[in-house]
């Protein structure tokens, strides 16, 4: 059974489609990262999936169980926007109200060792109101994580922390995917943190969903590849091919020879000039995460906003 199944989910503010018939599912255990650029509808689509935000259209399943609009639910732990925290409380009173909330058997204690799983330590103990924006953030995260959760809803999630904590977040969630098959979706623009910890990938743009892929699919697209540029790309192939088995060939549209595998860049500019083949460019292409998913979230043009005024909710 899907952990999250969303279907056709659309919200349009004022008419235009913030969110736009987006479909997903997700397995026990997959940790998905959601991308795209500002305005793209990630956290509308996150908070619908939660239930702040009413669809416009489209159904949520939460482990099997339709959830009506704006209907929230115990199976759900949630980090979007600025968590409800009360600054009057201390962290661990902070969570264990929500852990009452949750039903658990010893709030008290469930509390106390999601605090201490988020690194706030001795912080735990302090007023919320005293706290840094990344003690906020692990408080936060032990709000989203009390109760294990069957799925997690993470926007940014690694806002303001620092790189031990940023560790530790990627810690807790891989361990709660791996051991307790919690389903998460994280909503992030640190593609580097992303590409730590994340099984899948969807790309939102303009409301839609418009690509998924694996981790394993990114990581293949992102390798770094041998270009060879060649007036006589057939007789290359030809040559290249006899004399590295091992290696994958591809002729680009422009006639490049793209080369992965084992086989060095000295190496095939030996054997094409061996064989008379001119060579005009040989170079390692390396092309990083970032670039990839730019081109997919639509280029670096300007930012995509519907809001006239405020109209929230
Ligand atoms: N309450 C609202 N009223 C009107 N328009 C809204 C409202 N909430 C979001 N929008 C619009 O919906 C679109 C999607 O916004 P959303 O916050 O979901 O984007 P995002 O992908 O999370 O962006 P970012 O990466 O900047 O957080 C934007 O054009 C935004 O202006």
């Amino acid at each position: 059974m899907d952990a999250l199944r969303c279907t056709d989910l659309t919200r349009a503010f004022r008419g235009k489609r913030a969110v736009d018939a987006v479909s997903l599912a997700l397995q026990p255990g997959d940790i998905y990262g959601l991308v795209g650029r500002n305005g793209a509808g990630k956290s509308t689509l996150l908070k619908m999936i939660a239930g702040y935000l009413a669809p416009t259209a489209g159904t949520v399943e939460v482990c099997g169980e339709a959830l009506g609009p704006c209907q929230t639910s115990s199976r759900i732990g949630c980090l979007i926007e600025h968590p409800a925290v009360n600054p009057a409380l201390t962290g661990v009173q902070n969570v264990t109200v929500r852990a009452i909330a949750q039903g658990l058997p010893d709030p008290k204690r469930a509390a106390t060792e999601m605090v201490e799983a988020v690194g706030l330590g001795e912080a735990g103990r302090d007023r919320a109101k005293g706290y840094s924006l990344g003690m906020k953030q692990r408080l936060g995260l032990a709000l989203a994580l009390v109760g294990r959760p069957d799925v997690l809803l993470l926007d940014e999630p690694f806002n303001g922390l620092d790189p031990e904590g940023v560790r530790l977040v990627r810690r807790l969630l891989t361990s709660a995917a791996e051991e307790r098959g919690t389903a998460i979706v994280i909503s992030s623009h640190v593609l580097d943190q992303l590409e730590r910890t994340v099984t899948r990938y969807g790309v939102i743009r303009a409301g839609r969903l418009v690509a998924e892929m694996t981790a394993a699919e990114v990581e293949e697209a992102c390798a770094d590849y041998l270009c060879v540029e060649t007036a006589d790309a057939p007789r290359a192939l030809t040559v290249l091919e006899q004399a590295c088995p091992e290696a994958c060939f591809t002729v680009m549209p422009d006639d490049a020879i793209r080369v992965t595998g084992a086989v060095e860049a000295e190496e095939v500019g030996r054997l094409l000039l061996e064989a008379g083949v001119p060579v005009s460019g040989l170079y390692v292409h390396a092309r990083d995460i970032e670039d990839y998913f730019v081109e997919l979230m639509g280029g670096t043009g300007a930012v995509r906003g519907t809001r006239g005024g405020e109209n929230r909710g």
